[in-house]
Formats: C-alpha cells, sequence, structure tokens
C-alpha cells in the first residue's frame, strides 16, 4: 500500500434542480474526506439513494449539470505530483480519462454498440485515444488485452447481444482498462448479475488490479461483493462517509450503528433467525436531518446527535467512525 493516489478533501457535490422556478438543492455529497492508496481496491457502500454514484462521478472528475461540485477538491497524484481536478482543463480532463483515469458507470454495458461487431467498437475505441490507425494493429492490441485478461479473443467477432450478460459487462471492463489506467472508477459493475456470473466479474477486476497494480474505487450495495474484493471500504450515509475500514475489520467490529446494521442484516451460512434490517426510510438529500444524519433511525441517539454532526475519531489503525457513541467514550456499548 501506498501513497495517496486519489484524494478528496471537505468534498460537496450537489444537484441544483430548477423546479418551476424554484431551485431545489440535492445535497448529494456532503463534506467527503477520502484518501485512496495505490495499489488498493477501496469499496464504497451505503443504501440506495445515499450519493454513491455522485461521489464517484466527483471523484472521476465526470461532473455535468445539474450536479455541481459546491465546496471542498478532488486530487490526483500524477507522476508524483499532487494535481487539482479544478483546475485541469477540459482537454487535460479528457487526456488523463482512460490514460490515468478509467470510469465505468452504471449501465455501462451501454457503450458496447449493439450493431456493431465488438472489433469494431474496440478499435472507435482505440482510435480515438491512442495513434493507432491500422485496423490490424487496434485489432492486435484488442487481442492480446483480451489474452492477457484470460477472455476469449473470438468474442472481438461477436455482437453484443452474442454474448451473456456477464461477459458483457467483462468486455466492458477489460475496454475501459485497456490503455491501462491508473485508477479504475466502477459503478456497480456487479449489480445485475446473478451470483455466479458475478463471481468472474470480481475474479476479472481482481486479475486487472494485480497485473496493472493500479487503484480500483468500487460501488456496490452487495456487501458480498465488498467482502470478496475490497481492501478497505467506506460506509456511505445521506451523502457522507461515516465509517472507514480495512475490510476484515469492517466486518468483524462494525462500529457505526448504521455499518451494525448493514453487517448484521446479510445472511449466515447455517444460521436461520431472522436477519435485522436499518429501522424506518433513508432520508430525503434535499432536506437531511439536521447534526447526525443516521439520528432519526438510530436506537442510540442522544440529544446531541440531534444537534450536530459528529467528526471522525479513529478508533484503530485505518480505522474511523462519525458517531458521537465513540466521540463519547461509549464506544462497543452501540453493539
Ligand atoms: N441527475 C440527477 N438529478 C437530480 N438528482 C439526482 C440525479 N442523480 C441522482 N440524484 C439524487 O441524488 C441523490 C444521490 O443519488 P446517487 O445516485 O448518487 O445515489 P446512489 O447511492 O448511487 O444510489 P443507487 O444505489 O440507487 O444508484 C439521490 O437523492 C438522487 O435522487
Amino acid at each position: 500500500m501506498g501513497d495517496a493516489i486519489l484524494r478528496a478533501e471537505a468534498l460537496r457535490a450537489f444537484y441544483a434542480l430548477d423546479i418551476y422556478g424554484k431551485t431545489k438543492i440535492i445535497k448529494a455529497v456532503h463534506d467527503v474526506d477520502l484518501a485512496i492508496r495505490e495499489n488498493e481496491i477501496y469499496g464504497i457502500a451505503g443504501e440506495s439513494g445515499c450519493g454513491k454514484s455522485t461521489l464517484l462521478k466527483a471523484l472521476a472528475a465526470a461532473v455535468e449539470p445539474p450536479l455541481r461540485i459546491m465546496g471542498g477538491k478532488v486530487c490526483y497524484r500524477v507522476n508524483g505530483a499532487e494535481i487539482d481536478v479544478a483546475a485541469l482543463s477540459q482537454e487535460e480532463k479528457r487526456r488523463l480519462r482512460m490514460t490515468y483515469i478509467a470510469y465505468v458507470p452504471q449501465g455501462s454495458m451501454s457503450v458496447l454498440n449493439p450493431v456493431a461487431r465488438i472489433r469494431d467498437t474496440y478499435r472507435d475505441f482505440i482510435e480515438s485515444h491512442l495513434d493507432v490507425h491500422q485496423k490490424s494493429d487496434a485489432f492486435i492490441l484488442a487481442r492480446d488485452h483480451l489474452i492477457e485478461l484470460g477472455l476469449p479473443p473470438k468474442i472481438l467477432d461477436a455482437y453484443p447481444h452474442q454474448l451473456s450478460g456477464g461477459m458483457r459487462q467483462r468486455v466492458t471492463i477489460a475496454l475501459a482498462t485497456l490503455l491501462k489506467p491508473r485508477i479504475i472508477i466502477g459503478d456497480e459493475p456487479t449489480t445485475a448479475l446473478d451470483v455466479v456470473v458475478q463471481r468472474g466479474v470480481v475474479q476479472l477486476l481482481r486479475d486487472v488490479q494485480s497485473r496493472l497494480k493500479n487503484t480500483i474505487v468500487l460501488v456496490t450495495h452487495d456487501m458480498g461483493v465488498h467482502a470478496n474484493i475490497a481492501d478497505r471500504i467506506g460506509i456511505m450515509y445521506a451523502g457522507r462517509i461515516v465509517e472507514e475500514a480495512p475490510t476484515e475489520r469492517m466486518f468483524s467490529v462494525p462500529t457505526h450503528p448504521y455499518t451494525q446494521y448493514l453487517i448484521s442484516s446479510l445472511p449466515r451460512f447455517g444460521d436461520k433467525t431472522p436477519r435485522e434490517s436499518v429501522p424506518g426510510s433513508p432520508p430525503s438529500l434535499a432536506n437531511p436531518p439536521s447534526g447526525c444524519p443516521f439520528h432519526p433511525r438510530c436506537p442510540h441517539a442522544m440529544e446531541i446527535c440531534k444537534r450536530e454532526m459528529p467528526g471522525f475519531t479513529p478508533v484503530a489503525p485505518d480505522h474511523r467512525v462519525a458517531c458521537w457513541l465513540v466521540e463519547e467514550g461509549s464506544y462497543g456499548k452501540a453493539a
């Protein structure tokens, strides 16, 4: 594990919507501090609508209206120097995309043109990013990359509809990693795939990471996928990271009451007792609760939780939690 290659500092990314002349602000990412390291797989987890995809867009410098960066910054470490993404021109961002940072958004399988063979999609991609205009050169590059990732090169001759959902997703990941980016940002790459197929996609991501020795930031609401792949996990609630820890520790000592619900709601082999899910419903990010946004659903909420957002408290090496129970020394009593 090395230095931070991707950093967010007090990052705020809000949607500004114009509804009948009135501006509605959705606080999708709120005061997020992250330091993602070289050569790690960092998982971001949390329930639907908590801001995971928005955080990825901000980290990938793929912010478009109505989304706006309202505060803080995102920095990349490129060739040993840290650069502030906000200082980059559109052209500089375009150049970094795919060669330095690859963003695989949700539903990215749709990048595969349904009426073109996979080889043509690969060729278009290669031609628009590299100085390779010989059809055969592009083909060799694509074929070698697929072989390197253990995928059958004959899929280059297929149309997307001839491939299974899992293979389409793998082809998409292979395409995004063709130029060997230092950072891959993936949004729910295993969602909508059945469990067996998911395993293949997770394995491919692992292989990519160990071959390229790069960094993967992965969003999925599936804690099982995080358990299988992530080195560290950040738990997101209502636009904020509320807990961060190495994966094993997150599963063995979940400390934020929200994380405890997330972990205890997972099925356990041989245990048929009903699993406890998070009570209540997620807050509206247009009008988030005061103080700690989890307080209305938290069985341990205290007065201070309603008034003030807690800062992060380190509870072990690499493990930090934003919860008043921990801050006030009641750590462990929430379990
Ligand atoms: N283009 C958009 N315009 C307006 N609001 C949006 C837009 N995209 C997302 N939002 C809102 O921002 C908040 C965070 O959404 P986001 O998609 O980042 O969450 P998520 O955790 O990725 O959810 P999911 O797992 O369902 O994809 C939600 O309240 C959502 O309704």
